[in-house]
């Protein structure tokens, strides 16, 4: 049986609405870099080049990106980019649909976000050996540490309190099955099902994926406070 290659997708084509900046979120600077250059290094573990199992990384970037020129990123012969989508889902999708070809079923595919500068290395590893060994694949997850509080749509009212012992907090790098994720996502989508995360999509496929226990400071950069947040955390590693 051959080694199970891997490949890295970068989700970069978001407008970062949220973040309501001149620029997309992963374009703005955080301790001299861009969010998205940090988001791909956190991964440099995966780039080693005694890593011979990284078989390439894809980042899929608006159709209009003018910013992809001016990262460290782009030139890296091992990165390549390809044009995202309307959301995030289509965006991967149109990832894993350029690896056609280029991907077996049992290679593994790993997608982090280009808002997600704040992995640490430990958790990267952790996810790799983890589920090394696994049919499906998994995610990196948080627990809920805070009381949770469910509303009608729309309202303030309180209508109950959530039991949170079982609940998680999705983050990334998620890490699939080519085979599995990419036949998983196109149901998903085609079926119009809501799909936030890579999990999402193959849970609805029938699988369970594997959560595999992750930092919470691994923030995803949404809102102009966690500029300072992620630069906080950071400085720690
Ligand atoms: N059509 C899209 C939408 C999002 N993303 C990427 O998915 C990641 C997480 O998504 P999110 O935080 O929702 O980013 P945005 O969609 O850009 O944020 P907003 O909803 O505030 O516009 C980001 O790296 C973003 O660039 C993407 O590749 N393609
Ligand atoms: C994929 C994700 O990072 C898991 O928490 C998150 O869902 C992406 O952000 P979005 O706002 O849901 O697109």
């Amino acid at each position: 049986m051959t080694t199970p290659r891997l490949w890295l997708i970068i989700p970069a084509a978001g407008a970062g609405k949220r973040m309501n900046s001149a620029r997309p979120k992963q374009y703005l600077s955080l301790r001299g870099s861009l969010i998205l250059d940090l988001a791909i290094e956190s991964m440099s573990d995966c780039f080693a080049s005694d890593n011979t199992a990284l078989a390439g990384c894809i980042v899929a970037i608006s159709v209009d990106d003018p910013w992809w020129c001016d990262t460290r990123a782009s030139q890296n012969d091992r990165v390549t980019s390809v044009t995202g989508g309307q959301e995030r889902a289509d965006s991967v999708l149109a990832a894993l649909d350029a690896l056609d070809g280029q991907a077996g079923p049992d290679d593994w595919v790993l997608v982090h976000d280009a808002a997600r500068p704040c992995l640490h290395p430990d958790d990267l590893n952790r996810l790799l050996t983890e589920l090394k060994d696994h049919q499906v694949g998994g995610l990196l997850a948080a627990p809920v540490t805070d009381t949770l509080k469910k509303t009608a749509a729309g309202g303030q009212d309180v209508l109950e309190t959530v039991d949170r012992s079982q609940l998680w907090r999705a983050l990334t790098p998620q890490m699939f099955r080519f085979g599995i994720l990419r036949c998983a996502l196109k149901s998903a989508l085609a079926a119009g099902l809501p799909v936030t995360d890579e999990a999402s999509a193959v849970e609805q496929a029938g699988y369970f994926p594997c959560i595999v226990e992750g930092r919470p400071d691994n923030i995803k950069i949404t809102v102009p406070a966690d500029l300072a947040l992620a630069d906080f955390v950071l400085s720690r590693f």
